[in-house]
């Protein structure tokens, strides 16, 4: 798992849409083979989507040829509801970028047939090919996409009922009133993240620190669903400096001093791709023993 530590959320969404811009870019996605994104809701990505949207105003990135799966969506409330999943994702980002509507995907929690909307959703994303980068968020219970506490690391995408902490986070977004909060959502499972060739995760702010701590400095724990991560081939994790603080001295010590060591080897990853050299490993990232 890579570590990435930046000042502020700013810094963090520049770092996570610079690096998302660049995977997009040396995929190269054709009408043929688009890439295939996956997205979070949440406050903590929002920085993030406005670098992506920045990088696409300047001619640098296009969406044309990319498909989106968003994480989840509260059951229950009308799509064009303003709290809704699909209401933050096209204000907040896809209206704003050159993405084909037809190309984007999110669970509809207004259906009768809940459950099989949450196979199809499944389905869905075997038929594009897989995740290629799945981005994600964390909540303050640390849950990744709508997998509370208790949830099993195997799971996939289905209907969960949400946690007190959860609804009374969120209760934010419905005028403090608990009552106004979904007590349900449609979600993709642990699994259905672990499976995307790639996981990066946006942590910030101070309220994240432990969720954080327990993520990446204890063992893998299903009360903890993003420390499931830990099993992912390739993830990173791009944190705030406020959301360090519940981790020890020595854990923010060793990545930050590891860093350099990260990039370079990005660095000769690509120049190795550009290449073509034959027979490179392109998880070659993953063998450099001072990253794992
Ligand atoms: N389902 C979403 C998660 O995907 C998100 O990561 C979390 C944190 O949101 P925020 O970034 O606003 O703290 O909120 C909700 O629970």
């Amino acid at each position: 798992m890579r570590f990435i530590i930046r000042d502020d959320p700013a810094a963090v969404g520049e770092y996570v849409g610079n690096y998302i811009s660049r995977r997009i870019n040396e995929f190269n996605p054709t009408p043929e083979k688009k890439f295939v994104l996956g997205l979070p809701t949440g406050s903590s990505p929002i920085p993030t989507y406005k670098h992506l949207i920045k990088l696409v105003k300047e001619g640098k990135l296009s969406f044309k040829n990319v498909i989106t799966f968003n994480m989840d969506e509260y059951v229950g409330l009308p799509r064009d509801h303003p709290e809704s999943y699909h209401t933050f994702m096209f204000t907040q980002f896809f209206s704003h970028i050159d993405i084909p509507p037809s190309q984007v995907n999110l669970l509809d929690g207004t259906v009768e047939d809940l459950i099989g909307e949450c196979n199809a959703y499944e389905q869905k994303i075997k038929d594009a090919g897989g995740i290629d980068l799945f981005l994600a968020g964390i909540g303050e219970d640390g849950h990744v996409a709508f997998n509370e506490p208790g949830s099993s690391l195997v799971s996939r995408t289905r209907i969960k009922t949400l946690a007190y902490d959860t609804i009374l986070a969120n209760s934010r977004f419905f005028g403090n009133d608990l009552k106004k909060v979904p007590h349900m959502a449609l979600t993709v499972g642990v699994a259905t993240v672990l499976d995307a060739r790639e996981v990066v995760v946006v942590v910030t702010g101070q309220r994240k620190s432990l969720a954080l701590s327990k993520s990446i400095e204890e063992g893998i724990n299903h009360l903890t669903t993003l420390s499931a991560l830990q099993m992912h081939p390739w993830a990173l994790i791009v944190a705030d400096e406020d959301a360090t603080a519940e981790l020890r001295v020595k854990t923010v010590k060793y990545f930050k001093s590891i860093e350099r060591v990260q990039d370079e080897v990005e660095t000769m990853h690509r120049e190795l791709k550009k290449k073509k050299v034959n027979g490179v490993n392109p998880n070659i990232i993953e063998q450099v023993p001072s990253m794992e």
